[in-house]
């Protein structure tokens, strides 16, 4: 039974893993570099909890006992007695590989360890840890407090008992596990990060404006929210990320990373959490920048 998670990065997947597990009666070790990072972390967790008392959700205790649950921290000392690590640290492969190698060492051997990653290999980041076979993906969806899906994947060393334990837990946060097979971005984004990448070439090539792709979508789709606005939620340096592993991992021109995306990254234009993106979030409303 695991009654005690380490999660790996406090940002804005970090978080919300430490909110749904803390909600679920979990002890958590919310781990990440700087005591900055850690404090913004903890003050969505806040802020997210109150909305979910505000909604009738939960009550005031409820949301009391949950922050009593979550231990924030820049050292691997609290990490002693997990029984799951989940990393949720920034989409890149050199980062993810250092943290997973510093980390198992420090763990009881039967811990498991999950990875949040959105499309890099389960399998290549299971090869640098002690424990390839208690080693699998377990990606969480954003806003994590919100959204059902949890997609668990299998690197080819995971054992039986890794997987049936990290797909109980799933069940036990209220979410809905699903199945993916370890290719690049796995299912959801193997199919949602190519419909984003389109609509930043949409937008590139001069067919619609900001308003009009994100308009067109969302009243003309149905989705929820257009696939800029989406981009900017989820982080450009992410999609960007993610979209590069597809590129390379399947060799397929098919997946080529518009350049008005690599050129927004690099400009350091992230979307909601550097306060500018597709959108300009500096003022009341999010105002379309092109
Ligand atoms: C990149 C990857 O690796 C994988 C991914 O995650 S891809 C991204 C997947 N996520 C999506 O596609 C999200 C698409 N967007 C949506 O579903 C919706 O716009 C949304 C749920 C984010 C907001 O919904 P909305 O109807 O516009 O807003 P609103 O009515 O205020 O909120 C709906 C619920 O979400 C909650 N909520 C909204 N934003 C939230 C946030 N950032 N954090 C926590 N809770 C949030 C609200 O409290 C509300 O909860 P209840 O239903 O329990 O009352
Ligand atoms: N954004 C999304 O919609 C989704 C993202 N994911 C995946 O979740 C993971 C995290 O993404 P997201 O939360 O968006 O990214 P963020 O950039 O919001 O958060 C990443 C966090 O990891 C921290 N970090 C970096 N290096 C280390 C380290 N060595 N030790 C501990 N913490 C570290 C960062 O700190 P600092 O900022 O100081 O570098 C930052 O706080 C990625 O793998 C991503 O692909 C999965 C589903 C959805």
């Amino acid at each position: 039974m695991i009654n005690k998670v380490g999660v790996i990065g406090a940002g804005q997947m970090g978080n919300g893993i430490a909110h749904v597990m803390a909600v679920a009666g979990i002890d958590v070790v919310l781990k990440d570099v700087s005591n900055e990072q850690l404090e913004k972390g903890l003050k969505v967790i806040e802020t997210n909890l109150q909305r979910q008392v505000g909604r009738g959700k939960l009550t005031e205790e409820e949301m009391a006992s949950a922050l009593t649950r979550i231990n924030p921290t820049i050292t691997d000392d609290l990490m002693s007695d997990v029984d799951l690590v989940v990393e949720a640290a920034t989409e890149n492969e050199e980062i993810k590989k250092v943290i997973l190698a510093d980390i198992c060492v420090k763990l009881k051997p039967e811990t498991i360890i999950a990875t949040n990653t959105s499309s890099i290999s389960v399998t290549r980041l299971a090869a640098v840890t002690d424990r390839p076979d208690q080693f699998m993906g377990m990606h969480f969806m954003n806003p994590v407090p919100v959204m059902q899906l949890v997609e668990l994947i299998r690197g080819i060393a995971t054992n039986e008992e890794t997987f049936e334990k990290v797909k109980q837990l799933t069940t036990r946060l209220n979410k809905t596990p699903t199945p993916a097979e370890d290719f690049p971005a796995f299912i959801v984004n193997r199919i949602l990060l190519p419909m984003i990448n389109e609509a930043v070439y949409t937008l590139y090539e001069g067919v619609g404006s900001v308003r009009a792709i994100d308009t067109a979508m969302r009243l003309g789709a149905n989705h929820p929210m257009g696939p800029l606005q989406l981009a900017d939620f989820i982080g450009l340096d992410v999609c960007l990320a993610i979209m590069q592993v597809l590129y390379e991992g399947l060799a397929d021109t098919k997946y080529r990373p518009c350049p008005l995306l690599v050129k927004y990254v690099e400009a350091g234009w992230l979307g909601q959490k550097s306060g500018r993106g597709f959108y300009d979030y500096t003022g009341d409303e999010p105002v379309p920048t092109r």
